[in-house]
């Protein structure tokens, strides 16, 4: 799983055209999104992560919870992002990944939007700009290697 991490003053996103013969589906209230004072975690699911999806899961908790206690970010937006890597997951594990992503940090007590999976997407961001306001993680389960 390859993330970038955008501390912002706000996201936001609109949905355009289906990018996947079978995008997520969304109601008419989820074509658009905003969250102000956001931790934008940009994620690509890859191949590797197939090996194991709850572990990759966990990782990517860890890494988001890390990075927000540090830009003191009490919301995320979980946005699926297919061009940080070029061996990405299948679509049908990436999205069970990121919804997993999404009910783990709601359950640590953030406040939590996830923009939906299969579609391009116009979006607006306002990146910080502060030191720790641009960062990248990989994560990759036990066993796998970094490539
Ligand atoms: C296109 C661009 O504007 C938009 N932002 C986009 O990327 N759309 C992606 C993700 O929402 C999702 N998607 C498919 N596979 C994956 C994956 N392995 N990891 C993450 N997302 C994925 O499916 C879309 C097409 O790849």
């Amino acid at each position: 799983m390859r993330m970038l991490l955008i501390h912002s003053d706000y996201l936001e996103y609109e949905v355009r055209d289906k990018a996947l013969k079978n995008p997520e589906p969304i109601s008419d209230e989820q074509k658009r999104g905003r969250l102000e004072e956001v931790l934008a975690v940009f994620m690509s699911v890859e191949k590797a992560d197939e090996s194991n999806p709850d572990e990759v899961v966990e990782k990517a908790v860890k890494e988001i919870k890390d990075v927000a206690s540090q830009v003191k970010a009490e919301r995320i937006f979980v946005y699926p992002f297919a061009h940080l890597s070029s061996e990405l997951a299948k679509p049908d594990i990436a999205l069970k990944v990121l919804q997993k992503i999404e009910e783990k940090l709601k359950e640590e007590g953030f406040e939590v939007k996830r923009a939906p999976f299969g579609y391009y997407k116009a979006f607006k961001l306002s990146c910080k700009g502060h030191p720790l306001a641009e960062l990248s993680r990989t994560i990759v389960p036990s066993g796998e290697a970094v490539s």
